[in-house]
This record gives structure tokens, C-alpha cells and sequence, in this order.
């Protein structure tokens, strides 16, 4: 089950996960704490590495790392800090950074006891995720986002990994983070179009899991555009408690449920991968991409056009894409062959039968599959 609490400090949304359970805290003005966070819920650490995409370097890894190496914590003694930092974007996502890493990590005498912090996006979580959890067969981490995609969506649920030149996400492990570490004013920092990315992720919460969500978003789209605080605070709490949820049913994604959080990304991950990583964020491919999936739910008689009518609506209001003009399907239909829900050489796919519901749908005629991409071709 997945708890929520409010305190005067944070809000906090747990990962029901038996002995791998973790907190995610939300605070509004607490990095200075982080620190005390961390030294409180992994109380034996000695030694932290922290690595940070180059982007946020100074403005909060530094301060970070400073707090860490500047505790007092009497008997315990001095934690040792390391850091690193690592360029932004997507690129970064390869087997060269993650060797990279993995040979600073052993240099700076890391150990099954050292702990990685990872501060930045969903590029910096997946790819530190990772190291962490093949250094030394798995070492603790923790994730410190700071991006709204990242608080959101990828710092939860342990889905760690790199991408290869022609499948995104294709090497990787499941491994949790300890500990969740989400201030929204981190965001003052972050350009526009990143921003905006992650709204992507918060409207798909809203279309597989809570209609109710979706209404909200619908009514405060403009304030979340805004960046308002209240609205924010509220969507990542709500976005956070039905990864939680998803997660806690289907850590793996072996039942089935935890596929449900892939909705649009069969189609976005081939407009990435086909794109040229980097071209567009995961967001944008995301929003295209629940788009085309819809369309596709339509065609096959699962759902009624308004829910199409009413995403566009939200995903123009988020200010994101919601056509490709170079879509291309005998480029995309390569690569979603290699989309990890595929079986037996089968796609298969997260369709909506209605906003707040979807479906895993096997066994789908491939020219159904290229009308949907063909008509989001605008
Ligand atoms: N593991 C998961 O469950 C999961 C879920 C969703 C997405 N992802 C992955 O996450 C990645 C996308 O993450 P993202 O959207 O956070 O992109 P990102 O990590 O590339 O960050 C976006 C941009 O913002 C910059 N940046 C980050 N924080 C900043 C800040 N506070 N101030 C200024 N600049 C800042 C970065 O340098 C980068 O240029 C993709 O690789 C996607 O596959 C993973
Ligand atoms: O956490 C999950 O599960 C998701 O599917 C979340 C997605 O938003 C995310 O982009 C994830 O990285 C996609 O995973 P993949 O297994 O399709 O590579
Ligand atoms: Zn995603």
C-alpha cells in the first residue's frame, strides 16, 4: 500500500517495496537538508559519490557535497565526498560514460559500502542507477532529481539503464535507490522546453491510472505551465503516489500492471532512437507518442475519439508536440520491434479504453500500427 504523510518539512509518498521500501520526500526549499536526509536514512555512510550532470553542477551538487563533507556527526566520524560530473543530454546514455564512471567509481576506492548520489535528470539517474547497481554486484544510491520528468517519474522505481545506438533503455537492471530526494526549487534553474518535457509524464498518469488527475491537470494546465508551486507540489505528490503504486504491485514488470507506465512509449522510443537521440526530449517524444498510441486505440474500436480530443487539448495546453512531420513508419517499425514488451516477435502495446484505464494489447496488425504513425504525420 502506498502511504502518504505531510509534515512541516516534506511530503512523503513510500514505495512499498517489503525489505527495498524507500521514502520519496518533497520538499519546496530543503537541498541545504538533503544532506541531514541522507546521513539519516543511511546513517553508516563513510563515503558518498556523488555524480551530477555538469548543468547543475554548481549551482546544486556543489552545495550538496559541501553539506555532506561539513556534517557533524561526532563518533561516525567525516564522510569522504568524491564527485563527478557528466555532460548533458541524452548522449550521455552510452556504454563509454557508463565505463567511464564505473573506472572513477573503483579509483576513488569505492566500495560495497560507499553510496552514489545522483543529481540531475532522468539522463543522470538512469545512467548513475546503473552504476550503482553493477558496481561491486550493487551498491546503495540515492536520487536527488532536478528535473520534473525526473521527480516525477524516472528518480522512482528503479528502472536503471543506457541506451544503445538502436534500442533506448536496452542495457540495464532493476535496482531501487534508497532514498528520493525531490525540492521543487530546483526547477528555478531548469530551460523552459526540459521543463515542459515533464508534463509529458504527468499526463500519462492521468490517462492509464486517475481520470480524476486528468481533470485536474485539465483545469490548472496554465498554472502548471506557470511553474505555481501549489500546482506543482500537488502534481508530483499525485504523479509520485501512482508510480509508487504501480511499482509496488509489479517491481519487475513481470505481471503485466507495471507496463501500464509505458503508454506512448513504444512510439516514443522509436521517434528518439529514429530522431537521432538528443533531437527530441523524452517528454516531447512521449507526448507524440501517447498520441499515436491513442489514435491507435481508436482505430481498433477500443476507445471513443474524445479521449484523443481531450489529450491533444492538455498536451498543446502543456505547450508539447503532438505531431511528427518526418514520422516515418518503416524507420519506427525496426526499432519498436525491439521495444522490450515485445513477445514471441510480437509488439504489443498500452492502449487506452477510456481516460483513467488502458489495456496491454497483443498480436496488433501492423498496418494498423503505421496508420497511427502516418496520421500523426502533420
Ligand atoms: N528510469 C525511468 O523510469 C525513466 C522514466 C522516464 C524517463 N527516463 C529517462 O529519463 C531521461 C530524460 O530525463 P530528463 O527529461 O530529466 O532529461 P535530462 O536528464 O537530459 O535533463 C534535461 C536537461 O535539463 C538539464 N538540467 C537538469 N536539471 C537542471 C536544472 N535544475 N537546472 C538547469 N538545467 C537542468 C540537463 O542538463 C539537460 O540538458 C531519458 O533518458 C528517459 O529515457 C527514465
Ligand atoms: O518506470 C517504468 O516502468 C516506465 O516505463 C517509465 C517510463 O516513463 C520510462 O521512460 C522508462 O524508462 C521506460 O522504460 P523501458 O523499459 O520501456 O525502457
Ligand atoms: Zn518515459
Amino acid at each position: 500500500m502506498v502511504t502518504s504523510s505531510q509534515g512541516p518539512a516534506a511530503e512523503c509518498v513510500n514505495v512499498p517495496l517489503a525489505d527495498r521500501s524507500y521514502r520519496i520526500e518533497i520538499t519546496s526549499d530543503a537541498v541545504g537538508g538533503f544532506a541531514d536526509s541522507i546521513i539519516a536514512s543511511l546513517g553508516d555512510v563513510t563515503h558518498v559519490l556523488v555524480i551530477a550532470d555538469q548543468a547543475v553542477e554548481q549551482s546544486w551538487a556543489n552545495p550538496l557535497a559541501a553539506a555532506l563533507e561539513s556534517a557533524e556527526r561526532g563518533t561516525a566520524g567525516a564522510i569522504r565526498v568524491s564527485q563527478t560530473s557528466v555532460a548533458s543530454g541524452e548522449t550521455s546514455k552510452s556504454i563509454a560514460e557508463f565505463e567511464r564512471l564505473l573506472q572513477w567509481v573503483s579509483a576513488e576506492g569505492g566500495d560495497r559500502r560507499s553510496v552514489i548520489v545522483a543529481v540531475g535528470g532522468g539522463v543522470i539517474g538512469d545512467l548513475a542507477g546503473y552504476v550503482a547497481a553493477s558496481y561491486a554486484r550493487g551498491i546503495r544510491f540515492v536520487q536527488v532529481p532536478t528535473t520534473l520528468l525526473a521527480m516525477v517519474d524516472s528518480s522512482v522505481g528503479g528502472k536503471t539503464g543506457i541506451n544503445l545506438p538502436t534500442a533506448k533503455n536496452m542495457v540495464g537492471a532493476f535496482w531501487q535507490p534508497s532514498l528520493v530526494l525531490v525540492d521543487t526549487s530546483v526547477l528555478s534553474t531548469l530551460p523552459d522546453r526540459s521543463y515542459l518535457s515533464g508534463l509529458a509524464e504527468v499526463i500519462k498518469y492521468g490517462v492509464i491510472d486517475d481520470a480524476e488527475f486528468f481533470d485536474y491537470l485539465e483545469s490548472h494546465a496554465s498554472d502548471l505551465v506557470a511553474r505555481d508551486p501549489k500546482a506543482l507540489r500537488h502534481a508530483i505528490a499525485r504523479s509520485c503516489q501512482s508510480k509508487a503504486s504501480v511499482v509496488g504491485e509489479d517491481e519487475r514488470e513481470t505481471s503485466g500492471r507495471r507496463a501500464i507506465l509505458n503508454y506512448g512509449h513504444t512510439f516514443a522510443h522509436a521517434i528518439e532512437s529514429t530522431a537521432g537521440y538528443g533531437t527530441f526530449l523524452h517528454g516531447e517524444a512521449v507526448a507524440i507518442g501517447m498520441q499515436m498510441a491513442a489514435q491507435l486505440a481508436i482505430d481498433l474500436g477500443m476507445c471513443d475519439a474524445t479521449l484523443l480530443d481531450r489529450q491533444t487539448k492538455l498536451i498543446v495546453a502543456c505547450g508539447l508536440p503532438t505531431t511528427w512531420a518526418d514520422a516515418d513508419p518503416d524507420a519506427m517499425l525496426p526499432v519498436m520491434m525491439r521495444d522490450k514488451k515485445v513477445a514471441h516477435g510480437k509488439l504489443r502495446f498500452i492502449l487506452p479504453t477510456r481516460l483513467g484505464a488502458v489495456d496491454l494489447l497483443g498480436d496488433i496488425d501492423e498496418a494498423a500500427v503505421r496508420d497511427a504513425i502516418v496520421k500523426l504525420k502533420k
